[in-house]
């Protein structure tokens, strides 16, 4: 429009172009009520007022001011308390008359929020006395990047109703603060998913991206907020979600390894934890099945194969081993070990589900922990024990057997064995001094309690190779035994690398040692894995005794670390 040009070099703001354009618009009206209608509309005060209000913003947007203080209101205070009372010249007066107006006054924590940054409104809060049937509902707004909601929802059956069923402790969720436990969901991104499956629900959400917005009516139930709590477990099963039927959702699944050292974040559930692995940086926790589940499932699966209580070996001469331990061989003749009385299924403190733990530190000067090697036989526990011994006689021993039988000529009492009359054993027996014992040739042999414990006063290591039954009775805060397997290689790898080697737990007619054979060497593998798969919770350690050099490397580099470093042990063994 030409006419309301008011120069040619000069562009006019829109508060100029508002105040010409009734005498503008003059010559193209032509009914006077039209024009006085015009100049009723343009000449309004408070349009003036606004389209002056926008030029100013404008002009400070171009020039992006910031604010110098955040603070101006609370200056302005101290200011006016300043001047009170001060010499009252005519500016002072007109000052603290200025900066005590509400408008001014109002004007200044205005400029103070807008500094601060500080939006979010404060919301009044909700009243207490909210009507059962008055269902106030919340939008929630909530960004969600790659990571998933951490929250799992589930169908009340009573009410048809979508609920939110758990928050999984530091996810988006839970970071979020808006989404609660028992927070009913109506919709999804303006979808309503009342008549939807909570799995369709599920996808839905996997599959948005960015902002997702809930709409859900809150739970009444108030949320005590939690302090992050610090209980720790050692896992002593393999757990996947993806392979559990049972979880409600198995994207919330948090897997984990036995051995794993998980962080309980929830018990509330009595189904489902809720944990993260020790040291996750990621703060999200996610399910897991509780204690009392793991023990039932544990208790309604078929029962799996286990190892034979093994029995005493016919090598009680030979050379250098001086621990006690019973061998598979020697089926027929020999009296059962204490163990053998109990049950040899799991009662429900033997499934392998957690175990509370603490961290562990050997202080220097205290008794060092019992080292227990376990393995099958002929598996080489023997030449890794007397490695050992070699390498430093000072600082590791083994623990010297009892025996009823008679002393040979060339033989010390308290240095082969400890030589004691047959009617003694028994009552040690029957006073439960042994860890093991067994009877061979008439004789009973069998390694003490107070043998070890000698070993271990003296301030060295102890090394014990037992049944793997045995483990249970000595994990205690006493000996707190640090379990070694040693397994064996591959059969291939058994015949490449034991050519030359005898297994001495089975000699010939003429007392020799012999070669293993085929069979041993699968008896060895088949042994080994049943004990894995019974006993595996217990190891801390596994050594593939492959290579015997590289395993006796790896075996003492274990034990220096349990000397030095931090492990993880049952709380029991510390606070008892
Ligand atoms: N990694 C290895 N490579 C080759 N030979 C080995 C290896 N480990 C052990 N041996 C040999 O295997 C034989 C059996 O080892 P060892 O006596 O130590 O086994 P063990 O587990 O104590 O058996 P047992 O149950 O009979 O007491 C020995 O001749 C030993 O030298």
């Amino acid at each position: 429009m030409p006419a309301l040009s008011t120069g040619a070099s000069y562009e006019p703001g829109l508060y100029e172009v508002l105040v010409a354009l009734p005498i503008q618009l003059q010559s193209h009206v032509s009914c006077p009520e039209d024009n006085t209608f015009l100049q009723h509309v343009f000449g309004e005060k408070s349009l003036h007022l606004l389209v002056k209000i926008h030029e100013r913003l404008q002009h400070y947007e171009e020039s992006k001011p910031v604010p110098i203080l955040d603070n101006a209101a609370a200056l302005a205070h101290e200011l006016s308390e300043e001047l009170e009372g001060k010499s009252a010249s005519r500016e002072i007066e007109e000052l603290l008359i200025l900066l005590t107006e509400p408008q001014i006054k109002s004007i200044l924590v205005a400029h103070d929020t807008i500094a601060q940054k500080n939006y979010e409104p404060e919301l009044p809060p909700l009243p207490k006395d909210i009507e059962d049937d008055e269902d106030s509902v919340k939008i929630i707004r909530l960004v969600k990047n790659k990571e998933p909601l951490g929250a799992t929802i589930q169908h009340d059956e009573h009410t048809g109703a979508i609920l939110v069923a758990r928050i999984m402790k530091g996810g988006a969720a839970d970071r979020s603060g808006l989404i609660h436990v028992g927070d009913e969901l109506k919709e999804v991104n303006g979808i309503p998913v009342d008549d939807k499956k909570p799995e369709e629900i599920i996808h839905m959400l996997a599959q948005s991206q960015g902002a997702i917005t809930f709409k859900v009516v809150p739970s009444v139930k108030e949320e005590t907020p939690t302090q992050e709590p610090r209980v720790f477990v050692k896992a002593l099963f393999d757990y996947d979600p993806k392979e559990d039927k049972a979880i409600p959702c198995k994207e919330a699944g948090l897997a984990f390894k036995k051995g794993s050292i998980l962080q309980i974040m929830s018990q509330d559930d009595a189904t489902w934890w809720q944990a993260k692995l020790e040291g996750d940086a990621n703060p999200r926790a996610g399910l897991i099945p509780s204690k009392h589940f793991q023990e039932r499932r544990f208790a309604l699966r078929p029962p799996l194969a286990t190892l034979p209580i093994q029995r005493t070996s016919r090598r009680r001469s030979s050379g250098f081993r001086k621990s006690f331990r019973l061998s598979r061989k020697e089926k027929k003749t020999n009296k059962s070990m204490y163990e053998c009385k109990k049950s040899n299924k799991y009662d429900m403190a033997d499934v392998p589900t957690y175990e509370e733990v603490t961290p562990y530190r050997r202080q220097s000067g205290a008794k060092h922990r019992l080292v227990v090697l376990v393995g099958p036989t002929g598996v080489g526990l023997n030449e890794l024990k007397r490695k050992l011994l070699i390498s430093d006689p000072q600082h590791f021993s083994v623990s010297i057997p009892h025996t009823s039988r008679a002393k040979r000529n060339q033989e010390s009492d308290g240095v082969e064995y400890h030589f004691i009359p047959r009617h003694l054993f028994e009552m040690d027996i029957h006073n439960n001094k042994f860890i093991e014992y067994g009877e061979y040739k008439g004789n009973y042999y069998g390694t003490s309690l107070d043998s070890v414990r000698s070993v271990l006063s003296k301030n060295k290591v102890c090394l014990l190779d037992v049944q793997p039954h045995t483990i249970k009775h000595l994990r205690t805060a006493e000996f707190k035994p640090f379990i070694v397997f040693v397994k064996p290689p591959t059969l291939e790898r058994l015949r490449e690398t034991r050519k030359n080697a005898k297994i001495i737990s089975g000699k010939d007619e003429k007392g020799f040692a012999k070669p293993f054979t085929e069979e041993e060497f699968q008896e060895m593998v088949r042994t080994a894995q049943m004990m894995e798969t019974q006993f595996g919770h217990l190891f801390e350690k596994v050594i593939i005794n492959d290579d015997l050099s590289a395993a006796f490397t790896e075996l003492e580099s274990a034990l220096k670390k349990v000397e030095t470093e931090t492990h993880w042990v049952p709380v029991s063994w510390i606070h008892s």
